[in-house]
């Protein structure tokens, strides 16, 4: 952020205290327990999980023994390879912490301040309803007029693992998705050899909405146990989250920059900004390279944006 004097930039990181304290306080009293996350990974470690990440976009620096670390893009994945390797079964980490990530903008390094939440080990179904309730609660704090874009990764592991796509193609098509672009899906779709899953990649981006008008959209186009799986999961959602259901959108396509969602994955959205507030999901398997998979889901509040738009309405 850019300040146009130093009393405005002293306004602006009282606001930040504030806003931060709030938080922690509001995640304390709901029995979550404090951590203070690194800012350094190793280089290999955390491109071995997010390969989607754009690689020139990592700050790297050298170690002693000349090992590249990177300054952290993403802190979850840093708790995770943090704790895994000496993981118990009877363990149960219900974490938040406050910490920075960090990313080349083409410019310079772009600091990013966030507020990170993370249940690693709860074997109960109730998880995605405590995190999201959770993630919900925090953001109506500072905006009711608010929304969440809720959709599944299975779903489209289910399609894309049916459709066999060679690994470039997987990549390729996964960026087309983030980027929601309809037209060069339909290009690059039309490329490669037809099979009957792609009846449903084709309309993919019609799949958002209300939980019934995305079964609607559904009938007649492929399905398999994945995905059907995915949208099961999305249906229990839409029943446990009823009180808040006019603030949901559900979004077969939706895909993040991390690789390790596994599940729910999730955006929330305050009237104001256009970017994500929160951003969050269940990420089970990335707990697999440690040899078991341990439940887990986590979500982050984008403080930076967040007061942005907060600093904005004030004026
Ligand atoms: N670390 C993720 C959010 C998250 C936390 N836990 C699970 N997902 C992000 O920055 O987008």
């Amino acid at each position: 952020m850019n300040f146009l004097n130093i009393e405005d930039e002293m306004k602006f990181f009282q606001k930040m205290y504030v806003l931060r304290k709030d938080i922690e306080n509001f995640l304390f009293d709901e029995g979550y327990m404090n951590i203070e996350p690194s800012i350094f990974e190793g280089y290999d470690d955390f491109i071995g999980v997010n390969s989607r990440i754009d690689k020139k976009s990592t700050v790297k620096l050298l170690d002693n023994n000349s090992e590249i670390l990177i300054l952290t893009p993403d802190i979850t994945t840093g708790i995770v390879n943090k704790f895994m390797p000496r993981w118990e079964m009877s363990s149960l980490l219900k974490i938040f912490y406050y910490g920075k990530t960090y990313k080349h903008n083409g410019v310079g390094i772009k600091e990013n301040r966030e507020m990170g939440v993370e249940i690693i080990g709860e074997k109960n179904h109730f998880t995605d309803e405590n995190i999201l309730n959770t993630s919900a609660r925090i953001i109506a704090k500072y905006s009711s007029n608010y929304l969440f874009e809720i959709g599944n990764s299975k779903f489209l592991k289910g399609i894309m693992q049916s459709c066999s796509f060679k690994k470039e193609d997987y990549e390729n098509i996964l960026d087309i998705l983030y980027l929601k672009n309809r037209q060069e899906l339909k290009d690059y779709l039309s490329k490669l050899p037809y099979r009957e899953p792609m009846s449903t990649l084709l309309n993919i981006f019609d799949l958002e909405g209300t939980f019934d008008e995305i079964t609607e959209e559904l009938k007649g186009l492929y399905m398999n146990d994945l995905m059907k799986q995915g949208l099961d999961e999305l249906k229990k959602i839409d029943n446990y989250m009823k009180n808040i259901t006019d603030k949901i959108t559900y979004d077969l396509s939706m895909v993040s920059e991390l690789s390790y969602y596994d599940g729910t994955i999730f955006r929330g959205y305050i009237e104001g900004s256009n970017k994500a507030i929160i951003k969050g999901g269940r990420y089970d398997s990335f707990t697999e390279q440690y040899g078991y998979k341990i439940p887990a889901m986590g979500f982050t509040v984008e403080l930076d944006e967040l007061i942005k738009v907060l600093y904005k309405e004030e004026q």
